[in-house]
């Protein structure tokens, strides 16, 4: 069985043996001048960065454009440094799975150094601070999840991580954004060196809100004169530090056993799928789609790798807001989460199953078509009505593709607002349209807090998938009882006026009690959730 560590690549013919396709750059030298000269440093060592992100860079080695690679952080989970980066030389195997069930096999080693983002790992924390201090440094980008960016809790106020980094100063940070702008202090004091900072998460306006959590910080030191004044006024020059908007697509779903089986087969063995206690399911190797989008602001004050060599669409900040608002509102994510509250609840493991299902899959075209299609952002440089259609008729469906409902149902709670909130607000806004008139995205609101009962619809237990914010919104609905009406009371308005989840008060704007009407539907008995979303979208 082939086993993926530096010496192992150097045998090319093992690896076309296997059809896997290898690097076409020297790995070690790579490794040596990332350590030399760095130029990019990622935060977030996940699935999608090694899928996705770190084979951009990959192509750009391979084609000579560049000749150093990333080095990766990871702040949050140092279980994916110990156990998958550090015993593996960094390496990583990409799976492209294809519509006719083949699999595209490359090596992913564009990755120089993988280090732990924690000052209590002083070695790594260390190094890190000396890229931080190096001029070569032009970007450090994020996939670090939505969660990742909040300062605060469930009940609006700053998390203890947050209160101490912010007292304490820029000195053994805590908090991941603490981490983040006391790196940028270092930056700073090395002769206020440029760079760009690039969310590449999930979220509308990524870049201003990675920008409000570090400013946030840095403000509160230079409030307590923990710093100099002029590290806020480095902050809040655009010249000096950037933080760009980007749009990111590519399913990239937890690494799967069928893949594994499928690698397994075919003579590659580095293939231990692991869940850390932290829950990032991961492994030597990543299964993706083959589809990716790539939109990122322009903005980098230290220059960047010619990206758009390979595919990235660099454009103006306005177009990457229209771009990631018609995938992340109305084309792409919100169906997703629709599949995911309903997968669960109604037993399905795999998001291509559910587009099988009549039901499941009118329900999407629904909150797409008839829903958010009125809506919809027009970015002009991708079509939403082409970019939903191939959603819905073909990645969504592709049978290959090991996507669950259970992985996106994950943080759904920092995901709501996005999802569903934009669309509401903009029915709000539009005087031709009413958001009381919603019928479908309602029903997925109430779908979720139906999900929160950790019962499915067949009346058995069922476990939920992570969520920050789970433990106070199941407290909240921990007093009603299925197939009892009157239980629920008023146990959901708490959720449903919460303006931090939705972005907006659902009563106020005459969906709170519909969404309760429709919930009680659900608690019927067993299969009334199937029978509610049957009932609607026949209509
Ligand atoms: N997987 C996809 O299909 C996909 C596609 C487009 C965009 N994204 C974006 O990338 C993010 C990560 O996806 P992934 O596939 O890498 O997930 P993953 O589970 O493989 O990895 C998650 C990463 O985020 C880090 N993280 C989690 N919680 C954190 C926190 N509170 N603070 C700091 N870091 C934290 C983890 O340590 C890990 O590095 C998603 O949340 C999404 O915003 C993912
Ligand atoms: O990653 P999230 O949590 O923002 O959303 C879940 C999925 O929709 C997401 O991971 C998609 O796979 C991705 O947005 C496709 O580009």
């Amino acid at each position: 069985m082939l086993v993926l560590n530096k010496e192992s690549i150097k045998d090319t013919s093992l690896w076309e043996q296997a059809g896997i396709e290898n690097l076409n750059f020297n790995h070690e030298k790579m490794t040596a001048l990332t350590k030399e000269n760095p130029t990019w440093v990622h935060f977030g060592a996940g699935n999608i960065f090694r899928g996705f992100i770190a084979m951009l860079q990959q192509s750009l080695l391979n084609s000579g454009t560049v000749d150093s690679g990333i080095v990766v952080v990871e702040t949050y989970d140092s279980e994916i440094i110990d156990k998958i980066y550090a015993p593996y030389d960094n390496l990583g195997l990409l799976a492209i799975m294809n519509t006719d069930g083949s699999l595209d096999k490359k090596i992913i080693g564009s990755i120089g150094e993988s280090l732990v983002g924690d000052p209590s790992r002083a070695n790594d924390w260390q190094r890190i601070q000396t890229i931080f201090s190096k001029p070569s440094l032009q970007v450090a980008s994020f996939t670090i999840t939505e969660k990742g960016y909040s300062l605060k809790n469930a009940a609006g106020n700053y998390s203890a991580d947050v209160r101490e980094d912010m007292k304490k100063g820029p000195d053994n940070p805590k908090s991941v954004m603490a981490k983040i702008a006391s790196l940028a202090y270092t930056r700073y004091q090395h002769g206020e060196l440029p760079i760009a900072f690039v969310s590449m998460d999930n979220c509308s306006h990524n870049g201003d809100k990675l920008y409000r959590a570090v400013e946030a910080i840095c403000r509160k030191w230079v409030e307590l004169g923990l710093v100099e004044e002029g590290f806020l006024n480095y902050i809040n020059t655009p010249e000096k530090v950037s933080f760009p908007w980007s749009m990111i697509d590519k399913i990239t779903p937890r690494p799967a056993e069928s893949v594994k089986n499928t690698l397994n087969q075919s003579g590659f063995g580095s293939t231990d799928i692991l869940c850390t206690t932290k829950n990032t399911f991961i492994a030597p190797f990543v299964n993706a789609e083959k589809p990716q989008y790539l939109v990122i602001e322009d903005k980098f004050p230290n220059g960047r790798m010619p990206l758009e060599h390979v595919g990235v669409i660099f454009t103006d900040k306005q177009t990457v807001d229209r771009v990631e608002k018609m995938k992340v509102c109305t084309c792409l994510n919100p169906l997703h989460t629709s599949l995911a509250v309903f997968g669960c609840l109604l037993g399905y493991t795999l998001i291509a199953d559910e587009m099988k299902d009549p039901n499941l899959r009118k329900l999407v075209e629904k909150i797409g078509y008839e829903e958010g299609m009125p809506v919809v952002v027009d970015p002009q440089i991708v079509d939403p009505k082409a970019f939903i259609k191939e959603v819905i008729e073909v990645r969504f469906p592709n049978p290959y593709i090991p996507d669950t409902p259970q992985r996106i149902a994950s943080d759904t709670s920092q995901k709501v607002g996005i999802r569903f909130g934009e669309t509401i607000k903009a029915y709000s806004e539009r005087v031709d349209l009413d958001p009381a008139s919603l019928t479908f995205i309602p029903l997925v609101i109430a779908g979720w807090c139906r999900y929160l009962m950790g019962i499915d619809d067949q009346d058995a237990e069922m476990s939920l998938s992570s969520d920050p914010l789970l433990s106070t919104l199941k407290t909240y609905i921990s007093g009603i009882k299925m197939g009892n009406v009157e239980s629920v009371g008023d146990s959901l308005q708490p959720i449903l006026s919460n303006e931090e989840i939705f972005g907006v008060n659902l009563y106020s704007v005459g969906l709170g009690e519909k969404i309760e009407d429709y919930f009680k539907e659900m608690i019927s008995g067993p299969g009334a959730v199937k029978a509610t979303l049957q009932k609607y979208v026949k209509n």
